[in-house]
Parts: structure tokens; C-alpha cells; sequence
């Protein structure tokens, strides 16, 4: 038997349209991901599309990585209530725009507080994705000032995209995680580690991905680039500053 077994669990209350179906995945150790594929209505989201897409003050920033300056590869944006500690990443310090400057921003934190009761996000990370070319790469989203179990909400509108989960390697070391069983190919072996320690959603317009427990400590995530993707996505990540 693995020790990685992977259970996703589907529900959905009796509306209809099937709009509040959701698969929730529990990564194990704590970790978990709730996905929403159909979270708002297809017109609704092409209504905020537009929206954010004409009113955000988007900007590329210049960004450090490994010790070397270079354009943020996708558009940003950062909104936040007032008082609360400066986000920073990447030697990028984003000004903090207050939430009554985009009164329909209000209206989705309303929309996703409603789907996880209990939640309570007071700053929101946009990211504008012009094309296949524009990305994100690996990473976490594990900064200080979201504390050690941060939920985080992303919401998707415009060109479909794929978003990745891969574990973080373990620092304990592991008694021999890809053991052999006689008889079995290599190539099933590897895929059996894989098939638990990563994982591939489409987020689609519309759509809603929920992070939480100890996701941020133990896994990675990224969107990459696509060269089909030739259209502009847009995604809001809904956080709680602490
Ligand atoms: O665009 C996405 O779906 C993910 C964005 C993200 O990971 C981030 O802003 O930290
Ligand atoms: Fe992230």
C-alpha cells in the first residue's frame, strides 16, 4: 500500500446547475485543496472580466530572483485594508490600494465568504496573464505575515489555465519511498509517487481553488507557460493578513 494515498471527496448541495459542486483533495499531513470548477455564472464572470480588465491599475514590476532583476513575468495588482502589516516579496514591495477604489472587488470577497463561512480574507494579490508566455513560476505562498496555516482563494476569469501542485522533498529522510515490488516496472513505480506528490488542476473562467492547512509549508505550486494559451486570464488570490 502507498503511504500518499490521495482522496478526493465530492459534494454538492441540490441547487440545480450544480454551481456549488466541489472536490476537495486532501493532500494528507494537514494539507488540503477545495476546488469550485463552476464557483460564478460564465455571464457573471465575463461582467467582472471586463471590469477588472479596464479599471485595475495593472503594473509589470521588476522582481529579484536568484540575486538578479527581471520583469515579473504576468501583470500585478494589490489591494488590502488599511493597518496592516506591508506585504513584500521578491524585493517587490506592491502599493496597497484600498477595496472602496474597485467596489466590484467587494461584491466576489462577499461571493467566496459565502462559500467558506469562517473565512475572513482582508487583502487580495492580482495577477493578469496577457498570454501563454506570461507564468508563474514554482513557489509558495509562505510569507511571514499570512502565519503558518494561511487559507488562500483564487479566483479565475478569461483563458483557461493549468495550475500546479507539487510537493515540497521531504527533509526527513524516507525509508526508500519508491521500494520495489518485485515483478513491477520502473516506469509504474515512478508514476505511483508522482500521481499523489503532484497535481493538475484547469482553472477555468469562473472557477474557484481554495488552499489551506499546511499547503504553503509542504507543497509548491505554479502556472506555467502554455503556448496555446493565447488569450489574457486574469486571478485573484484572496489572503488574510494577520
Ligand atoms: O494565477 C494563479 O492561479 C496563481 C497565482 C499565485 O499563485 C499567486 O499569486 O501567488
Ligand atoms: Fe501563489
Amino acid at each position: 500500500m502507498s503511504l500518499n494515498v490521495t482522496t478526493v471527496h465530492e459534494s454538492t448541495n441540490s441547487n440545480p446547475k450544480g454551481r456549488d459542486r466541489r472536490q476537495t483533495i486532501d493532500l494528507q499531513n494537514g494539507s488540503e485543496v477545495v476546488f469550485v470548477p463552476r464557483f460564478l455564472s460564465f455571464e457573471e464572470s465575463w461582467k467582472w472580466f471586463d471590469y477588472l480588465n479596464k479599471e485595475i491599475p495593472w503594473t509589470r514590476p521588476t522582481i529579484r530572483v536568484f540575486g538578479r532583476s527581471c520583469l515579473q513575468p504576468r501583470d500585478t495588482c494589490y489591494v488590502a485594508s488599511s493597518g496592516l502589516p506591508v506585504l513584500g516579496y521578491s524585493g517587490y514591495q506592491p502599493h496597497a490600494y484600498s477595496w472602496d477604489e474597485f467596489p466590484l472587488l467587494k461584491d466576489i470577497l462577499e461571493a467566496v465568504h459565502k462559500a467558506f463561512p469562517g473565512s475572513s480574507f482582508n487583502s487580495l494579490l492580482l495577477n493578469r496573464y496577457k498570454g501563454g508566455n506570461d507564468y508563474v513560476g514554482w513557489h509558495a505562498d509562505d510569507e511571514k505575515l499570512y502565519g503558518s496555516t494561511p487559507e488562500i482563494a483564487s479566483v479565475s476569469f478569461g483563458c483557461d489555465r493549468e495550475f500546479l501542485l507539487k510537493k515540497k522533498p521531504s527533509k526527513i529522510p524516507q525509508v526508500q519511498p519508491n521500494k520495489r515490488v518485485e515483478g513491477e516496472p520502473p516506469s509504474k513505480r515512478s508514476k505511483k509517487n508522482s500521481q499523489t506528490d503532484q497535481h493538475s488542476f484547469t482553472l477555468k473562467h469562473g472557477s474557484l481553488l481554495l488552499m489551506r492547512g499546511y499547503t504553503q509549508r509542504d507543497w509548491v505550486h505554479s502556472v506555467p507557460k502554455r503556448a496555446k494559451a493565447d488569450a489574457t486570464r486574469i486571478n485573484l488570490t484572496f489572503r488574510r493578513v494577520l
